[in-house]
């Protein structure tokens, strides 16, 4: 490297990639039916691409390397697997697909990757950090092939480069990449992925010299692993991995200048270690972390900082005079005359793409919010603030603060009655009969046979209901025509239900679009967005609704659907509510009060909830808390705080559910071992979790722990529309019976049936149900 070209003043570390309208969705969807070919696919992501430099562009990112190049067909790792070439032994055919580029996967391959393909199974997918995001983790081992192999990277610059805009490519840094990889199947005992650091460094050489030669004059490499401290290896290993991988990038002749961005938390020890290494700056995210101490920062001379300060991850406006102040205190610590840019704390991947076309939201509401669009310019009136004073922001400053104190003055916003129903929960109120007798009332008046067989509370959502749902959205169908089709589908599965002959019944859940969404439409101080959708992995979006005030529930929820479902059987009728944490996690959450607040208040409403459903006679209730564990904060130090009052807002809302009410609860995607301590915690008498794709492995853990209540592990993998057989449900079974005793083991699929078709859905339960048969005495 000669000569380092100055880092624009202001700019975001990355943007969505599915397009306003989903514009990417629709065409690789397309593509996939084969309703499209690969080279109209190509010329739709092109035309994606330009409309984003246009639309950055026109908003101000005018600067050299201003505008991020981060587009992909999938997932951000995805696309430096394919870099590398470094697929799963069982995809190794796909490489050399294309004669021109020996080692890479090509278009299909890349999908295959994703997808999966008869009997290969897609590679796992998982949550990217604490967001809402799905990467595909990467399967290494000793013999996987890691080499620069193909270069949609560079071809991304190239092409902006003609057109005039030099970007800069984002890629996700070589440490991130091998620590968010797993050892794949095929990998020695005691091989860690980051044994192949050097391989990756050395692809990563040769990447950076062709984004030099495609015309980059920056290149960032996302570094989020290294605000975690919960990995599987020492500390002290990632530090000198960090050290290895930069010092040795740095010493690559021919490249652009190294960004390195250290996101979704503080880097922490990482920092100074990335000083001493040559590259030539640092991303620090300033919302989800803090300041650096001013000896940290000292370390920088000579390197130029990203100060990460509009939040990539939520979308509310920037307290701009705060951030300012932020950014003051950022800029004096640092070393005389270190350059500083404004940013966004993240990619802006987890936000919709502009608040202006949500022209249905309350315009109280829509004006407190600010979307991918309006963080741009957000970071650019920063910039322009923190280079020529305060005052040349003025009028930005001005209107911050009075859309602030409306925000504040809202009625919505702040709910005396809301608040002193908080303060005054006490300890009792999160706290149960103890479960010696809970069980005994339960017994009685449940009845169940041992081994019980339920499922996790939705059935197929079938095109029929999707139909009456849009059709009575669009005011084609009344309500009383609508409820008449729900109260029909529920009674089909009710029927079904009971020629299965399962133990606790549900009713399916047909009239919920979303688990979360369902139940933000019921609840004051919840709003939907029109346009709001965000990348959950792939082609996948979802529009998280927006929880902006004070917690109500202006009536019963559940209560109809549940009672009618009961009046239909003899047998127990399961009411099923989404969690606290699990609604929090799927919405964007108001910034303005402490999580732990809302948390009580979604608490207190389903409390109300539960009580109705008792009343109504419903004698057992699911409290769905999937999302417990990938909010787990990244550094263990924070996870106390988290688990205490997240674990605190579920025992309020089921902690007024009488001894003989069952309340269960459902965890899935999740690492269970990590959280089981929190889950025993939850108090639930029941638990559901995914096991069955490792095969029962969580169960001696679980054994270990102590866990003294009912646990139903999966014994059916919903995520596949294989059907287990009867045979497998059973070894399963018995597993889960040997590590548990028969009297704790409940029976049943690992998730809700939701994305299932009903052949397999019935010839799957049907062998569940066998299994429980076989194995009771
Ligand atoms: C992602 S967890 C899903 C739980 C929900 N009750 C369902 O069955 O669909
Ligand atoms: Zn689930």
């Amino acid at each position: 490297m000669s000569t380092t070209a100055a880092l624009p003043a202001a700019t975001i570390l990355g943007y969505p990639r599915i397009g306003a309208d989903r514009e990417l969705k629709r065409a690789v969807e397309a593509y996939w039916r084969g309703a499209s070919d690969a080279s109209t696919l190509r010329e739709q992501a092109a035309a994606l691409r330009t409309a984003t430099r246009q639309r950055l562009t026109a908003l101000g990112l005018t600067e050299a390397s201003s505008v991020p190049a981060d587009f992909t067909l999938y997932d951000q790792v995805l696309q430096v697997t394919a870099t590398l070439g470094a697929v799963p032994a069982r995809f190794r055919d796909l490489l050399g697909a294309d004669p021109t580029r020996p080692g890479a996967v090509d278009l299909d391959g890349y999908f295959t990757l994703a997808r999966g393909e008869g009997e290969r199974p897609a590679m796992e997918m998982t949550k990217w950090l604490d967001s809402n995001y799905h990467y595909l983790v990467p399967e290494i081992d000793e013999a996987t092939p890691i080499d620069y192999v193909e270069t949609t990277i560079a071809d991304q610059v190239r092409e902006a480069v003609a057109v005039g805009v030099t970007p800069r490519p984002v890629v996700v840094g070589p440490v991130s990449y091998l620590l968010l990889s797993k050892a794949s199947d095929e990998a020695g005992e005691d091989f860690h992925p980051l044994d192949r650091l050097g391989d990756v460094v050395d692809a990563y050489g040769h990447l950076l010299a062709d984004l030099q030669a495609a015309g980059a004059q920056w290149v960032q490499l996302d570094e989020p692993a290294l605000t975690s401290d919960a990995w599987d290896v020492e500390q002290g290993r990632i530090l000198a991995a960090v050290r290895d991988a930069y010092t040795w990038l740095g010493a690559v002749v021919e490249r652009p200048a190294v960004l390195v961005a250290g996101t979704y938390g503080s880097l922490g020890e990482s920092l100074p270690v990335l000083a001493s290494t040559p590259v030539e700056a640092v991303a620090l995210d300033l919302v989800a972390g803090s300041v650096p101490p001013a000896q940290e920062l000292a370390a920088l001379e000579g390197k130029a900082v990203v100060a990460g300060i509009v939040s990539g991850r939520n979308i509310w406006r920037t307290d701009l005079a705060a951030a300012l102040d932020t950014l003051e205190e950022l800029r004096a610590a640092l070393p005389e005359g270190t350059a500083v840019s404004v940013a966004t704390s993240t990619s802006l991947q987890h936000v919709p793409h502009d608040v202006e076309r949500e022209t249905a939201l309350d315009p109280a509401v829509r004006s407190w919010l600010a979307f991918a669009d309006q963080k741009v310019g957000e970071v650019l009136t920063l910039a322009r603030g923190l280079a020529q004073g305060r005052e040349a922001v003025a009028a930005e400053l001005a209107r911050d603060a009075e859309l602030r104190a409306e925000r504040a003055a809202h009625p919505g916003v702040n709910r005396p009655e809301v608040r002193s129903a908080v303060a005054a929960v006490t300890d009792a109120d999160r706290t149960r009969a103890p479960y010696a007798e809970r069980k005994a009332a339960q017994d009685e008046r449940l009845g169940l046979p041992e081994l019980p067989t339920t499922t996790i509370g939705s059935f197929p959502q079938t095109a029929e209901i999707r139909k009456a749902r849009a059709a009575h959205r669009r005011g084609e169908l009344d309500a009383a025509g609508y409820d008449a089709a729900m109260r029909a589908e529920i009674a089909r599965v009710v029927a079904l239900q009971e020629e299965l002959g399962l133990d606790v019944l549900v009713h399916g859940e047909a009239e919920r679009n979303d688990m979360v969404q369902y139940f933000a439409e019921l609840l004051d101080g919840f709003s939907a967005t029109e346009h709001g959708w965000v990348q959950s992995y792939g082609s996948r979006c979802t529009r998280p609704s927006i929880l902006w005030g004070d917690i109500t529930r202006p009536a019963p929820m559940t209560v109809a659907w549940s009672s009618y479902a009961q009046s239909l059987t003899d047998k127990p009728m399961k009411g099923m509510l989404t969690g606290p944490v699990t609604i929090m996690a799927w919405s964007f959450v108001r910034d303005d009060v402490p999580r732990a607040q809302v948390a009580d208040q979604l608490g207190l409403a389903l409390r109300a909830e539960v009580a109705d459903l008792e009343a109504a006679g419903i004698g057992v209730v699911q409290v769905d808390e999937p999302a417990i564990r990938e909010t787990l904060p990244l550094r263990r130090e924070d996870r106390p705080a988290y688990l205490e009052w997240s674990v605190g807002s579920f025992r309020l809302a089921t902690g007024g559910a009488a001894p003989a009410t069952q309340v269960h609860t459902h965890l899935c995607y999740s690492e269970f071992d990590v959280v089981i301590d929190a889950v025993d915690h939850l108090d639930a008498d029941v638990t559901s979790i995914e096991a069955s794709r490792s095969r029962m492995d969580i169960l001696p853990a679980v054994a270990a722990h102590g866990f003294e209540r009912q646990l139903g592990p999966g014994v059916w993998d919903i995520h596949s529309p294989r059907v287990p057989s009867a045979d497998e449900c059973t070894e399963l079974l018995r597993r889960a019976v040997d590590a548990l005793g028969i009297e704790r083991v409940w029976v049943n699929p690992d998730c809700g049936l939701k994305t299932r078709a009903y052949p397999e859905t019935e010839a799957s339960l049907r062998n569940l149900v066998e299994a429980a048969r076989r194995l009771r005495p």
